[in-house]
């Protein structure tokens, strides 16, 4: 049988805290296929990051696997490194070295590179994410949208198997965060990535995501297509959550009009 590229199987993480342990995340189940892109939509609290942080290797299990292009990263019998996981991580803060340029930034990963293929690589990148004519430029001398595309353009540059992205567009006003999360997806469709976002903003997760996953206390409610979400959410909850929001994004009116069409 076919094996999913990222498979988390019956993974549960626990905190020490005093007193008593605090169980995150709860014997939870998720598969994404090569390509895809998946969201984490939930509520502040719910567990979201700490499974991107179980993910890269900075948490580990108090049981379960977890599986990346059929490797174990996180198991029984191993854990293996953060470093060495082909996991490439991006966040809501950009974390962008302030001192370097735009391409010294986007090359940072590549040290271990030769010169001229680091050039290359800088050069695709720099494409890809549309800003070769700011190559030169310092992030301060960037909109928040652009320092974004910048720190997409340093995550994607090793060529991680695997991009986690933790509430990317969070710092960004809403006209940006909208048109960016297209824009996003647009480049890591381009670039044949597989992702997982963090999000609790619905109108970004229906934007972006090609499966979404609704969160309640550490376990994934629903696993589904933004479309199976709105026409067939699985109770209440998701029904509530999916509904919230008043107006639905602009690619949910989409795929819910092709879908009666
Ligand atoms: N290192 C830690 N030690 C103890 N508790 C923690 C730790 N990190 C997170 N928590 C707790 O675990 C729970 C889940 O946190 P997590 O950051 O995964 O949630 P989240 O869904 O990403 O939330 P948000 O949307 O606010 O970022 C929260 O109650 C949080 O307070």
């Amino acid at each position: 049988m076919k094996q999913p590229f990222l498979e988390l199987r019956d993974i549960s993480v626990v905190y020490p805290c005093p007193g008593e342990s605090l169980c995150v995340v709860n014997r939870l189940d998720l598969q994404l296929e090569q390509g895809e892109i998946g969201c984490l939509l939930g509520a502040s609290g719910c567990g979201k990051t700490t499974i991107l942080r179980a993910i890269a290797g900075f948490e580990p299990l108090q049981s379960g696997t977890i599986r990346l292009a059929g490797r174990e990263l996180s198991g029984d019998s191993q854990q293996i490194a953060p470093e060495q996981r082909g996991v490439g991580m991006m966040f809501q803060d950009y974390a962008l070295f302030p001192h370097l340029t735009v391409e010294k930034n986007i090359g940072f990963g590549l040290r271990r590179w030769n010169k001229q293929e680091r050039a290359a690589r800088v050069d695709e990148m720099l494409e890809l994410v549309g800003l070769p004519a700011e190559r030169k430029r310092y992030p301060h001398e960037l909109s928040g949208g652009q320092q974004q595309r910048v720190a997409l353009a340093r995550a994607l540059a090793p060529s991680p198997s695997l991009l986690l992205l933790d509430e990317p567009f969070s710092n960004l006003d809403v006209d940006t965060r909208e048109r960016l999360a297209f824009e996003v997806r647009d480049i890591l469709k381009q670039a044949g990535l597989t992702a997982i976002l963090v999000t609790h903003n619905q109108a970004e997760a229906f934007a972006i995501a090609d499966r979404i996953g609704v969160m309640q206390q550490g376990q994934i409610v629903q696993w589904g297509t933004p479309l199976q979400l709105h026409e067939q959410p699985a109770n209440d909850f998701v029904a509530d959550f999916v509904r919230r929001e008043a107006l639905l994004s602009q690619r949910a009116q989409a795929l819910v009009r092709s879908a009666s069409a």
